[in-house]
């Protein structure tokens, strides 16, 4: 077979030369990707640096101006409404504060996609949710109500919900955000865990290097307006550039700008303001 081939069929998630941006405003350019099967994918970049931006890219909600953003072996821009819905169903979002239906119990929470957009019968529901309620430890949690959980419970029933349909690719947005440091070492293996047994491909987008770092196989940091380093977290620990060594190390001082750069909007505003650029 020849390699451009294979590689394309194994790629979950494709970016080629990927700009991205909101109006005239480029976020990042010259972005490549690549998220392959069994494969936890870690994005990482200071704030304010596009990471959400590339998940709205991956799901469809942005298109790219400028290179190819493929999901499935299918360009996501070349995808009419029906094949887009085709797409995201295929996919798992996990937003960060993933609203759980509270006048739902947890059982019908993340029965909800099943009833919602599948024909299964009501003994098979049954069997799929307590099976994933299973795989994030709330089995015997089905039956309470939303009220009745807690914060980090609440995220494991959305996480049930989000791969109820077994998605092949599921991103996360920010997993490990408020986690307590039981909670999120639990939340990391499980993100680990259910890639593997799953056999699908996760992409998290995080701050938290320590835990990502500990589950990922490939980390991808993005800055500047573009992709700074991607490699193994091991590339990446031992690397000497100063932006990753800032941003592994959390240090205040570094090529990192802690202030968000001047643009002509901003100056043409402030001018309008009566401000001095
Ligand atoms: N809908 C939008 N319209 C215009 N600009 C936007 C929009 N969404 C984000 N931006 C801008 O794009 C840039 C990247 O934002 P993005 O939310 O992708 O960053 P992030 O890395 O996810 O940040 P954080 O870690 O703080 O959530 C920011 O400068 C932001 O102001």
């Amino acid at each position: 077979m020849n390699p451009e081939a294979s590689s394309a069929a194994d790629s979950l998630l494709l970016f080629k030369d990927v700009t991205l941006g909101y109006g005239d405003f480029t976020v990042l350019a010259g972005i490549d990707i690549d998220v392959r099967r069994g494969q936890v994918v870690a994005m990482m970049g200071g704030s304010g640096s596009g990471k959400t931006t590339l998940l709205r890219a991956a799901t469809g909600q942005i298109l790219p101006k400028q290179g190819t953003v493929t999901a499935f072996g299918e360009n996501i821009a070349a995808a009419d409404n029906n094949k887009l819905r085709a797409l995201r169903q295929r996919m798992g979002v996990l937003f960060q504060q993933g609203a759980l239906f509270t006048d739902l119990n947890v059982f019908e929470n993340v029965a909800f996609p099943l009833r919602e957009h599948t024909q299964v019968s009501e003994a098979q529901i049954i069997e799929r949710v307590l099976d994933k309620l299973n795989a994030v430890g709330l089995r015997a949690a089905a039956h309470l109500s939303i009220s009745e959980i807690s914060g980090g419970m609440a995220r494991r029933v959305a996480l049930a919900r989000a791969i109820v349909l077994e998605p092949e690719l599921i991103l996360y947005d920010e997993p490990f955000a408020g986690l307590d440091p039981i909670s999120l070492g639990i939340t990391a293996q499980l993100i680990r865990g259910l890639t593997d047994t799953l056999n699908c491909a996760s992409v998290l987008i995080t701050h938290d290097v320590a835990e990502s770092f500990a589950i990922a196989d490939q980390v991808y940091m993005v800055g500047q307006g573009k992709l700074l380093a991607h490699g193994r977290p091991d590339d990446l620990s031992s690397s000497a550039d100063p932006y990753i060594r800032q941003f592994l190390n959390g240090e205040p001082d570094g090529p990192i700008a802690f202030h968000y750069p001047e643009t002509p909007a901003f100056t043409a505003w402030l001018q309008r303001q009566g401000g001095k650029p």
